[in-house]
């Protein structure tokens, strides 16, 4: 005998783009829509009927139509509205992710793409409550000094050299629970001014620096969870050719690198509920 497990399902990465064009300077906006339905979907996986499922082609189409008919504004709006839209029936929860990728203006109507720094919302909504995730990715930075990393144990395979000034680079990835009020400026702003104002003894030591700055930056923030990996600079060893080299040279590696990750948790936070629960197999 064997039974039903945890499931959900939705159409993942919609590539929306929405252009504004109401007024000369036209507006543009790139989100990836990702939608997860959960409810009472037994029958639908045992005996293949199929009179609850909302297929997800039409969840697709309603993702287009909305953006269409109410506009996108925040990526939070954008997705809160999705989520409470297919909420109902059988479907007792709708998770609905947003990525948005910004694109700069070159004029009224042309534009670049200057970074792959991904905006991300992401709303679970229930009949009766919502929860709210914003956050970001590919937010890299890099600091020239300012760095230290040295006090690690040393033993048989310890080869790192201590150091009191290195290069300092991580590409941000960063999620925060929130009551639905934050502002998503004022946090990136908070996470970058702390990565440039702290002096760091430790990757995990800014981690943690950035993450308590956004909680003071913004009230409604409950929690943040940061991942940020280790972008090593190795600074080249130019004697064989007669140079010194005081930290000006160095060798980008990308990988294996470091993965630093850990959560800032404000005191008296309410339970997270199932924001954070995406499905846990990829
Ligand atoms: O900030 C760092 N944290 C580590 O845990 C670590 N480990 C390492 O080799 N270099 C670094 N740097």
């Amino acid at each position: 005998m064997a039974r039903l497990g945890i499931n959900q399902y939705g159409k993942a990465e919609t590539h929306l783009v929405r252009v504004v064009r109401d007024a000369p300077a036209h507006e543009v906006r790139d989100l990836l829509v990702s939608v997860a339905l959960s409810g009472a979907l037994e029958a639908v996986h045992l005996d293949g009927d199929n009179s609850a499922v909302l297929a997800t082609d039409t969840q697709k189409n309603t993702v287009y139509a909305f953006a269409r008919e109410h506009g996108v504004g925040t990526p939070e709006a954008f997705a809160a509205l999705l989520a409470r839209h297919f909420v109902g029936g059988a479907i007792t929860r709708a998770r609905v992710e947003v990525r948005e990728v910004a694109w700069t203006r070159l004029s009224d109507h042309a534009f670049t793409q200057a970074s792959s720094e991904q905006r991300v919302a992401v709303v679970v909504a229930e009949a009766d409550a919502q929860w709210f995730v914003s956050g970001l990715s590919g937010l890299v930075v890099l600091k020239t000094t300012d760095s230290e990393f040295h006090g690690f144990p040393r033993d048989r395979y310890t080869t790192l050299a201590e150091t009191d000034d290195r290069v300092l680079a991580t590409e941000v990835a960063a999620r925060w629970r929130h009551d639905g009020s934050a502002d998503f400026g004022a946090a990136r702003a908070a996470l970058l001014e702390c990565f440039a104002a702290h002096h760091s003894l430790s990757l995990q030591q800014t981690l943690y620096a950035m993450g308590s700055a956004v909680l003071d930056a913004c009230p409604g923030v409950a929690e943040i969870r940061l991942s940020m990996p280790n972008k090593h600079h190795f600074v080249v060893d130019l004697s064989p050719f007669g140079l010194e080299n005081p930290n000006e040279v160095f060798h980008a590696d990308d990988r294996p690198y470091g993965l630093i990750e850990g959560a800032v948790v404000r005191d008296g936070a309410p339970e997270a509920g199932p924001v954070w629960d995406p499905y846990p197999l990829v």
